[in-house]
């Protein structure tokens, strides 16, 4: 078994200062398959101490010098590939063929993507023509906690800190206590790359101890939180004594609107992208809206494709999908399906318990509801599982009320050959990102939600300028 015990704090790996073990369960097998240690207040002090010391320098670094180490941590990201996906699979239970594609390949995305945002972003500009002697000054917000969950481990990671890097911000990353060793991993990439001696500090820990603390921490500036709702919550109100900026990138409940002219593919494209990720994603489509003429065969179709959707260990190589990520999320799944088919849903497909066959490990069936309606509490609630729900509507001013009849606001997703009724109904639906026939988003695109979905953006220029403090200067000559 791994021991991972140290923390990441001024340059050096260091022991907690009180022992506090805490097992990571691999969730094909559900043993355990290394131990961390939960922070105690002196750790996060600590990280936090020497997040502020470097700060000085590190935020008077040109963007030059800033860039110089990025290359060499990507180069290094890129390099270590293989260990990254291992790290990924083995504590979040994505397949290995997931793990060295999607998952990892995120994480080298962003770091891609927000090093060409700081290569372009002008760190001081004039105000206009209007005010020749206004000058604005782009400063990084200082030190920031950065706080982030298990389900994309490398996305978030290098969403937050690869962003405040750039900007010249020093932070404490506390990953999520379920998937850690793909940070701890980072770390030793973050080390190895040269970054001084604290811009980057890791400490790990739970809600309530390191993440409570950063978020409370009268010398910290900024959080940048993924993760839950409730989560996010908790954290807006114990920063908000010390006035901090809070960025969240919280939960979702995706529609998925297939017009009868959408192309031939969309209904299973919509399924797969559901159970991608074994549906653990902020941003799966999890709520199929289909119009009534198309309806029937629709079911039958997304009924097949869930049927068709093996599941298995994640150590092995295929197409497969993976276990949920604990027991606590399996039971969660569990009774969300259960609730689905005492509200009436009906099941078409999956339904409670593990596949045939895994009865270790947390697999779950790919189930898919039909005749669900938006009342139900598995069209409301989010259930981080391979669950779709299936409603009818019978008309575009249906679909949009049903879409938008959430407290979500992350993604939706359009499905029709025709571009003017799509582009109509991405400007009326209230979500930060609209997807039409499965057209991913482009490199460096913001990504966050609108209502309790959250309130910043990340990836590219905007995740940069999260990370900023503007400044206007009068006078300047
Ligand atoms: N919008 C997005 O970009 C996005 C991306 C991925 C995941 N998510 C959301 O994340 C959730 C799943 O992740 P999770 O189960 O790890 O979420 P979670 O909220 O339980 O935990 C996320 C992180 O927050 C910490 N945390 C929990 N309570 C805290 C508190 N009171 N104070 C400070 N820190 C606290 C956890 O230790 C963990 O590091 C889902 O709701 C999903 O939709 C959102």
């Amino acid at each position: 078994m791994l021991e991972k015990r140290e923390f990441y704090i001024n340059g050096q790996w260091v022991s907690p200062v009180r022992t506090n073990d805490f097992e990571v369960i691999n969730p094909s097998t559900e043993e355990s398959c290394a131990v961390i240690s939960l922070g105690a207040k002196e750790d996060t002090d600590a990280a936090v101490a020497a997040a502020r010391n470097a700060f000085e320098s590190w935020s008077q670094t040109s963007k030059e010098e800033r860039m110089a180490l990025l290359e060499k941590l990507y180069a290094i990201y890129k390099t270590r590939s293989g260990e990254m996906a291992e790290a990924i699979s083995t504590e979040m239970g994505a397949p290995m063929a997931l793990a060295k594609t999607a998952q990892w390949g995120a994480g080298a995305g962003h770091i891609k993507n927000l090093m060409r945002a700081l290569k372009n972003f002008e760190f001081e500009q004039p105000l206009g023509d209007h005010a020749p002697n206004n000058h604005i000054l782009y400063e990084p917000v200082g030190v920031c906690g950065l706080i982030t969950p298990w389900n994309w481990p490398m996305n978030q990671v290098a969403l937050k800190v690869i962003a405040a890097m750039a900007a010249g911000c020093t932070m404490v990353l506390k990953p999520s206590e379920v998937s850690p060793l793909s940070s701890l991993l980072f770390a030793e990439m973050i080390h190895e790359a040269g970054f001084p001696a604290g811009v980057f500090n890791l400490v790990n820990g739970d809600g309530v101890g390191v993440g409570s603390e950063l978020s409370g921490h009268p010398d910290v500036d900024m959080i940048s939180f993924t993760g839950s709702t409730r989560a996010g919550v908790a954290i807006s109100k114990n920063a908000a004594d010390t006035v901090k900026r809070v960025s969240l990138e919280l939960g979702g409940k995706g529609a998925n609107i297939v017009f009868a002219d959408a192309d031939e593919k969309a209904v299973v494209r919509g399924v797969r992208h559901c159970f991608n990720n074994t549906g653990q994603s902020c941003n799966a489509p999890t709520r199929m809206l289909v119009e009534r003429s198309i309806y029937d065969q629709a079911v039958a179709t997304a009924a097949d494709v869930a049927a068709k959707t093996s599941v298995d260990l994640a150590s092995i190589e295929g197409r497969h999908i993976g276990p949920v990520v604990s027991g606590l999320q399996y039971e969660k799944i569990q009774g969300m399906i259960d609730k689905g088919i005492a509200e009436g849903a009906r099941l078409v497909a999956g339904g409670p318990g593990k596949p045939e066959g895994l009865e270790k490990g947390y697999f779950v069936r790919p189930t898919v509801f039909a005749d669900v309606n938006n009342e139900m509490a598995i069209a409301r609630e989010e259930i981080f599982g391979p669950v779709l729900s299936i409603i009818p509507f019978d008309s575009e001013e249906e679909a949009v009320q049903i879409a938008n009849d959430t407290l979500y606001g992350l993604t939706n997703y359009i499905q029709t050959q025709d571009g003017d009724k799509a582009n109509r109904i991405a400007r009326q639906l209230r979500s930060g990102m609209v997807q039409i026939n499965g057209e991913m988003l482009g490199a460096g695109a913001p990504f966050g939600g609108y209502k309790q979905s959250g309130n910043g953006r990340e990836g590219g220029t905007w995740g940069l300028e999260e990370f900023l403090e503007v400044k206007v200067v009068t006078g300047w000559l």
